[in-house]
């Protein structure tokens, strides 16, 4: 079915923009990305997610909205090795404190480019934006499929599983996720690597075990370890039929990643997470990518941008 392009999503195309260079062979992403027209060949359609909001009402540091600007500006320049389309397939906008609206918004983007076959990237946007992602994820399976059997993969500091009676926020998604799960009758599958431990209080590591999480902490994340963090998510993978992978940028060291709400004082660097990457990429199951928190006030030298930039380009280099 052709992605439908809802008729507000003008397609600013003026962010990719870079330097040209004469030889052949010599493209980059600016010179490659396209604007998302309908009934386009499936390929990776970038969606941009501009919410504050689910930061703002987790008493984080706000900014994220400016997130999917930044994002576009630091893939622009890359070196394009791909051979499939990326396409750019516009922004959602959160109006003040709207969270629910973008979300619902969002998801209503998505489900048609995941019916046409496209691999969707989130731009986020703070982490309610993986809230957002799940329904759009949700409402393309349901009518494929009675129990989809879906992992969803988090490359965090922060479980997000806060209880969301009190607030829904940037803080809450996978509790929202798991909740969702119950009232579809779906399994919930979830997890969570790079978590730190001085980070999350008790209550969420007990929820997380509730609720049967793979948990990997950040101290964890050591070279010699990595072989077997991998073939954990292997495992992971074989139980399911779809991965669902969200990354929250303060995964990062903050040396890495300042420009994101909570940096982390440890964190595990892009060059741990980059095998992990390459498993969920190539284990033919990615339905939907999202990265979540890029915040290009807090951002120095467009450190946190050039990473995230660099994750994307990681992610769409299999065909
Ligand atoms: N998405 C963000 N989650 C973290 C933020 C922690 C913080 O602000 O210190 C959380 O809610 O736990
Ligand atoms: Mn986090
Ligand atoms: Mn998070």
């Amino acid at each position: 079915m052709p992605a439908k392009m809802p008729p507000d999503s003008a397609i600013d195309m003026s962010l990719w923009q870079g330097r040209t260079d004469p030889e052949p062979g010599s493209d980059r992403w600016h010179q490659r990305v396209q604007p998302l027209t309908q009934g386009a060949q499936p390929g990776c359609a970038l969606l941009g997610f501009a919410c504050d909001a689910g930061v703002a009402r987790n008493q984080g540091r706000v900014g994220a909205a400016g997130g999917p600007a930044a994002l576009r500006r630091a893939l622009a320049p890359l070196a394009w090795h791909r051979h499939g389309s990326v396409y750019d397939s516009g922004d959602v906008h959160c109006e003040g404190d709207a969270m629910e609206a973008a979300q619902q918004a969002l998801a209503d983007r998505l489900a048609p480019l995941l019916d046409a076959g496209h691999l969707p990237i989130v731009l986020g946007g703070g982490h309610e934006v993986a809230y957002a992602s799940w329904c759009g994820l949700a409402q393309h399976l349901t009518e494929r499929e009675t129990s989809p059997q879906i992992g969803i993969i988090n490359l965090d500091a922060h479980f997000d599983l806060r209880d969301p009676q009190h607030v829904r926020s940037s803080g809450t998604p996978f509790a929202q996720i798991a909740d969702d799960c119950v009232r579809r009758g779906w399994p919930f599958r979830y997890a969570c690597l790079g978590v730190s431990r001085a980070a999350n209080t008790q209550a969420l590591f007990q929820r997380a075990e509730q609720l049967n999480v793979l948990v990997r902490e950040d101290r964890e994340f050591r070279a010699y370890r990595i072989d077997a963090i991998q073939r954990d998510l292997e495992r992971f993978i074989a139980y399911c039929d779809h991965v669902y992978l969200t990354i929250d940028l303060d995964v990062l060291p903050a040396a890495e990643a300042p420009g994101v709400s909570a940096p982390a004082a440890r964190g595990v660097s892009l060059a741990l997470l980059e095998p992990l990457i390459e498993v969920i990429r190539d284990s033919g199951k990615l339905r939907l990518a999202d990265l979540a928190e890029l915040n290009p006030e807090f951002d120095l030298d467009n450190r946190t941008a050039r990473a995230a930039a660099r994750l994307v380009h990681l992610l769409t280099l299999n065909d």
